[in-house]
């Protein structure tokens, strides 16, 4: 097991504020952040996910227990002394002023200033390598407030980079972000855990992502957290008892979420033809019949062993054309693939019967 750079005692997150009795938000207990790992913290809106990240950073107190950092507890050092061990990422970053990209990456390196205040050249080369270890040396002379929200959060880790503190905390930093943006994001925290051996630990909506990238995964739930491995947290249907809500449901197979339609309709089964399995043509049917399945599924429809729909995807006569063939009550009706939309055709038939 990898070396703990961050632990935590007893841990109780919360807020206490005057005349009013302490508000509990989670009992944690004991935490460990491990050196060279990549943890993913995952929940509900309002579970507490923001609340754990500021505590574990010193940002507020914890209403019990103690956070420790390489030995040292958290609540005993200066602001100074805790940006040397830990650096944090926020999902809207407002840099107000107007600083480079550059600049802003070597607002990371002062917790290492001399008394008077001089960053050295050791500082500008560490800064700029921070922004190729991020791929964006390319920015380093752009108006932070002119980058897209993309480029900003990879400037954001670049900081978090050179700051060079043990412990990397991140909030929804791809909240913002497109698909490949977020990919990238995801992709590139996991190899500077591994390549600079930092614990990192950041907090996303991103579930199916994070079953695919993370070493650990952190789920709130209630007051409490489950820690593992994402093929230990899956196997065991933690993600479908947390996440799972009448109208989506987690496929524990294919690691994705599924929606459900809110009431049943007619049952089917869906194959293909021999025949299909060697079509070559614009689209590949198998996935075609997938996707469709699915759409059925979230219409309403569901999969059953006796069907009262039997639908086959096939090919018609010489001149190959994909079709649906459906069995019905008895009768068969030929629907021209590119032509038709199944669920329709279905459910009129249904609703004729
Ligand atoms: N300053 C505060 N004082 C009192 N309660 C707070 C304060 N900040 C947050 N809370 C409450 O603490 C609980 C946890 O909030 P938190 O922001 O940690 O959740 P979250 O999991 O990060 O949510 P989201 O996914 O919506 O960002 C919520 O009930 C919230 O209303």
């Amino acid at each position: 097991m990898n070396e703990s750079v961050l632990s935590t005692r007893n841990l109780i997150t919360g807020y206490q504020d005057k005349g009013v009795p302490p508000k509990v938000v989670g009992k944690y207990g004991e935490l460990h952040l491990r050196r060279g790992e990549f943890n993913v913290l995952i929940g509900v809106n309002g579970v507490g996910k923001s609340t754990l990240l500021k505590t574990l950073s010193g940002e507020i107190a914890p209403l019990e227990g103690e956070v420790s950092i390489n030995n040292k507890i958290l609540n005993a050092l200066n602001n100074t002394q805790r940006s040397l061990l830990i650096s944090f990422v926020f999902s809207n970053t407002n840099i107000v002023g107007k600083l480079t990209a550059f600049e802003t990456v070597l607002m990371g390196r002062y917790p290492y200033v001399n008394w008077w205040g001089k960053l050295k050249q050791d500082d500008h080369e560490i800064a700029l390598s921070a922004l190729k270890d991020v791929g964006a040396d390319h920015l380093k002379d752009r108006y932070i407030n002119t980058l897209s929200d993309g480029e900003r959060q990879k400037v954001m880790i670049a900081r978090a980079i050179a700051q060079n503190t043990d412990v990397i905390f991140l909030d929804e930093p791809s909240a913002h972000l497109d698909l490949i943006n977020r990919i990238e994001i995801f992709q590139l925290l996991k190899s500077i855990a591994r390549k600079k051996q930092k614990a990192i630990l950041l907090s996303t909506h991103e579930i199916e992502m994070s079953l695919q990238v993370a070493d650990n995964l952190w789920i709130l739930y209630g007051n409490e957290v489950k820690i593992g491995s994402p093929s230990a947290i899956v196997s065991s249907d933690f993600i479908n008892q947390t996440f799972s809500s009448p109208s989506i449901a987690f496929n524990a197979k294919s690691g994705v979420f599924n929606f459900c339609a809110p009431e049943s309709l007619f049952s089917f089964k869906i194959s293909f033809s021999e025949e299909v399995q060697h079509y070559k043509g614009a689209i590949d049917p198998i996935v075609y019949l997938e996707w469709e399945c699915k759409k059925l599924i979230s219409e309403g429809a569901y999969q059953d062993e006796n069907p009262q729909f039997s639908i086959c995807l096939t090919l018609l006569g010489d001149e190959g054309a994909l079709v649906w063939e459906v069995k019905f009550d008895g009768r068969t009706y030929t629907y021209d693939l590119s032509k038709c939309n199944l669920f329709s055709e279905l459910l009129k038939l249904y609703q004729a019967e």
